[in-house]
This record gives structure tokens, C-alpha cells and sequence, in this order.
């Protein structure tokens, strides 16, 4: 097992043990956020045929060759098409066909006038403009065409792409299963939330953070609850969830106390030690290991150590899983709104808030931010890292910010 390991080998430990999960069919809907498995091939026309993209006239260019405001040319309304129709008349000389926005164009049309370029009565239109052939025509496959590639595979699941998978009639869709992740939470103080409290204990937040952060990646969280701090109930716990997990994930009980046995839990269960503490702030005693291909993580009980390391660590993770190609968090350059007065000889992550403004980023931090505060996550959106051997700052000062939860992480 290594110890005391920098952020990047971590990092790098992580992604090389880190396997994709294989496709699945899912319904159209169930696709959003997921990444492509599968080529997308246009296998029709869009639109399928030549259609009116305005309200007007269809008519013949011949027809109108050479009319102008002076010498007008008045035509026969033959028909009448709306959306969704067609007409079964073809258009000779001197004749022209109502037609509305999304109509298939009639025969002997190639032409569409819109209704505000003319004149008209029930039965005939007057046009005073000359159009060339083919004006005002949506073209048969301009969308899209037949064998066309119109998704890329590795593509991520958004609205658009939603809208192009509906137009082609898929009502199923092949992505990267998004992977069951189980969550445990250790420690003989915790007790469930709908527990009053009781001397000694306080509730498992935990368990519920670390969920909605998965649900947030668009994983699939599954809470085991809460375990002591026991050896023989934590493997037991770790067993039967490695049974159906894609991944686990444990806070509690890695750092060097008495009753810190989370990692030799791991052991216990049949997994290998990856490493056991980053030289990182807060979360410096995250432990991780592998069982087959899955990964275990040991995260800080600390509610903001838990929850900074997995932003850093067990984020990219599960993307990476889903078949994400970018997983990193977003970097930029921000300019802090107040200071921070600790020479840090950790890398840290400070918590933040941080916001856009004629063309710059601008960070605040709260006052509370040690790795056992909960409350001041509230409202954060970032993280202002602090390399080791940096600080202080001062307001003013440009430093690097990561944004969580950008949406840059989409694509
Ligand atoms: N002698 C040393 N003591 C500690 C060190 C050290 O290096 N030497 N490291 C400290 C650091 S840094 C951290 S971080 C913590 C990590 O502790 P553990 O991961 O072992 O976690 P616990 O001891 O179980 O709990 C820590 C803290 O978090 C609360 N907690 C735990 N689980 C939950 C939960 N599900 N929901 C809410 N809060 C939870 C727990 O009650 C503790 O207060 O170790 C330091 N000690
Ligand atoms: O690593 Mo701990 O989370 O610094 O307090
Ligand atoms: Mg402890």
C-alpha cells in the first residue's frame, strides 16, 4: 500500500484502476446525462421531403419571371395545404396553391411566396416579386440525409441530442450503464435522522451528502446506512454490498484512531490496499482499495473532508465509469474578495463561492471552513486550492479556483 501520496498519484492510481461500464439499451428518456454507446446513422431524410418553412404561396418560378411592383402577375388558387397534408393537385402555368408552414411542396411548385409579399383574395393571388427556382424551399434532407453520422459514440446525452434520437424514431438508446454506487457510514457516535439525539451521537449526514453528489454525477447511490465502528459488522456491511456494487463508498474510520478499522476492513473483505492518505487538506487520510475491478473508497468522517475528496477524487471516477471523456474539474483564474491569512504547507482546498462579472471571476470564501463544518458548504460552489507552500493571500490577489458542478462537465 503507498502512503502519503500526492494528489496526482492519486489521481493517476484511480483512472488506471478505473474500467467503463458496459452499454445497455435504455428508453429514449432514461438516456439524459448518459454517454452514448452507440454511432448514431441517419437512416432517413429530415425533413423527408421538400417542405414550405413560411405561411404563403406555393407557385411556379416561370410564372413569375419578370413581375415587379409595375406589372404584377394575379394567379389561381387551387388548393389550399396545411402541415401535416398533401396536395394531390399539381400547379400548371397560371396557378398557385395556399400553403402553410411544415407542408410538403405540391407538384409543379418551386416556389414559396410568403404571405406578406403579396396580395390576395379566396380564390387568387396577386405577386409583385420575381423569385429565382427553388426560393423559400426547406430541401428534402437538409437536416439531415440518409447514412449520415449524426451522433458521435461517446457523445453526452442532452437535451439536443435527446431531440435528434426522437426525430430518428429511437425510442431506445444504447449508453454506458451508470454505476451502483453503495454508501456506508461508520462510526458508533452516528445515529439515522429520524432519530432524536441522543448524549454522545450526532446524525448520520454523511450517507446523504455523498448520495446527492452521486445522483448529482448522474451515478446511482445506494445508502446501506449506518454501521459501527465494529470490524467483523463493517466487512460483513462491505461483503454484501460488493455483491451488486459497481463501487463502495465508506466514510469514517481511516484516520489513525482506536476505533478507525475501515481500512483493515477493506483488508478483511478480500480487497487490496491501493494507497492510504493524500497529502491534501482537507481529507488527508482518504484510504482506497480494489476488490476485482471495484474500486473502494474510505473517505474522512469530516462531513467537508468527504465531501471536498470526493469532488477531487471519486467524481472523475464514476464519469470516467459512464464514459465520460472529460472528467476534471474546471479550473480558472479568479480574484479573491477577501483574504486568507494561513500559509498552508498542505495542498488545500478552501471552500467558495465564486461568481462572474464584466469578464472576471471573483471568489469569496467563508470564515468557517474546517474539514469538521458542514454549514458553510451551504452556498459554495467552487474551491480555492491553495498549493503547499502558498499563502498568505490577500484580497485583491489572483489565485486558481475549481468550479464544481460546471457545466462544462456535460460535454
Ligand atoms: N491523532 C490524529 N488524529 C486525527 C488525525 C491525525 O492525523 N492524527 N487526522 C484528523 C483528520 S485530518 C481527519 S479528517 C479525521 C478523520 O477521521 P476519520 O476518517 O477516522 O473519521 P471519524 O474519526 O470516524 O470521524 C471524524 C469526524 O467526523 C464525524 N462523522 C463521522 N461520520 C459521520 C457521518 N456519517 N455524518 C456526520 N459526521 C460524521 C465524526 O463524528 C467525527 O467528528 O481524523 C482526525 N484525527
Ligand atoms: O484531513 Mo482532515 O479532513 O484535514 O480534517
Ligand atoms: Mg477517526
Amino acid at each position: 500500500m503507498r502512503t502519503n501520496i500526492s494528489l496526482e498519484e492519486a489521481l493517476e492510481i484511480l483512472l488506471k484502476e478505473s474500467n467503463q461500464t458496459e452499454p445497455i439499451h435504455v428508453p429514449l428518456m432514461d438516456s439524459l446525462g448518459s454517454v452514448l454507446a452507440e454511432e448514431i446513422l441517419s437512416d432517413m431524410n429530415m425533413p423527408p421531403f421538400d417542405k414550405s418553412p413560411l405561411d404563403g404561396y406555393a407557385v411556379c418560378s416561370e410564372d413569375i419571371k419578370g413581375v415587379s411592383k409595375e406589372n404584377p402577375i394575379r394567379l389561381n388558387v387551387i388548393d389550399f395545404v396545411p402541415a401535416g397534408y398533401v396536395s394531390e393537385k399539381t400547379i400548371s402555368k397560371g396557378q398557385a396553391i395556399r400553403i402553410m408552414t411544415g407542408a410538403k411542396i405540391p407538384e409543379g411548385a418551386d416556389v414559396i411566396i410568403r404571405f406578406e409579399d403579396t396580395d390576395f383574395t379566396d380564390d387568387s393571388v396577386t405577386i409583385y416579386t420575381a423569385y429565382s427556382t427553388g426560393s423559400n424551399i426547406s430541401k428534402m434532407g437538409e437536416d439531415m440525409k440518409i447514412g449520415d453520422s449524426v451522433i458521435q459514440e461517446g457523445t453526452v446525452i442532452d437535451a439536443p441530442e435527446i431531440g435528434i434520437l426522437a426525430t430518428l424514431g429511437k425510442s431506445f438508446v444504447q449508453v454506458y450503464r451508470k454505476p451502483r454506487i453503495a454508501i456506508l457510514s461508520t462510526g458508533d457516535e452516528l445515529i439515522d435522522i429520524q432519530q432524536p439525539l441522543v448524549d454522545g451521537k450526532i446524525r448520520n449526514s454523511n450517507s446523504y451528502t455523498v448520495a446527492a453528489q452521486i445522483k448529482k454525477v448522474g451515478a446511482k447511490p445506494l445508502m446501506l446506512g449506518i454501521c459501527d465502528d465494529g470490524i467483523d459488522t463493517i466487512v460483513e456491511k462491505l461483503k454484501s454490498a460488493l455483491g451488486w456494487a459497481d463501487m463502495i463508498i465508506t466514510t469514517g474510520g481511516v484516520s489513525v484512531g482506536d476505533c478507525d478499522l475501515v481500512k483493515e476492513a477493506f483488508q478483511e473483505a478480500g480487497a487490496e490496499m491501493l494507497f492510504w492518505r493524500v497529502r491534501m487538506k482537507p481529507g488527508t487520510p482518504i484510504a482506497v482499495a480494489k476488490y476485482g475491478n471495484k474500486l473502494i473508497f474510505g473517505l474522512s468522517g469530516n462531513p467537508a473532508a468527504a465531501y471536498i475528496t470526493f469532488e477531487q477524487f471519486v467524481r472523475p471516477i464514476i464519469l470516467k465509469q459512464m464514459g465520460r471523456q472529460k472528467y476534471k474539474l474546471m479550473e480558472v483564474e479568479s480574484i479573491l474578495e477577501n483574504g486568507f491569512t494561513k500559509t498552508s504547507s498542505q495542498n488545500r482546498f478552501v471552500r467558495a463561492h465564486t461568481f462572474y462579472q464584466d469578464g472576471k471571476y471573483y471568489t469569496q470564501f467563508p470564515e468557517k471552513h474546517s474539514s469538521g463544518v458542514l454549514s458553510s458548504l451551504s452556498g459554495t460552489n467552487s474551491l480555492f486550492y491553495v498549493p503547499s507552500g502558498t499563502g498568505p493571500h490577500e484580497a485583491g490577489d489572483k489565485v486558481k479556483v475549481q468550479l464544481l458542478d460546471h457545466p462544462e462537465v456535460l460535454k
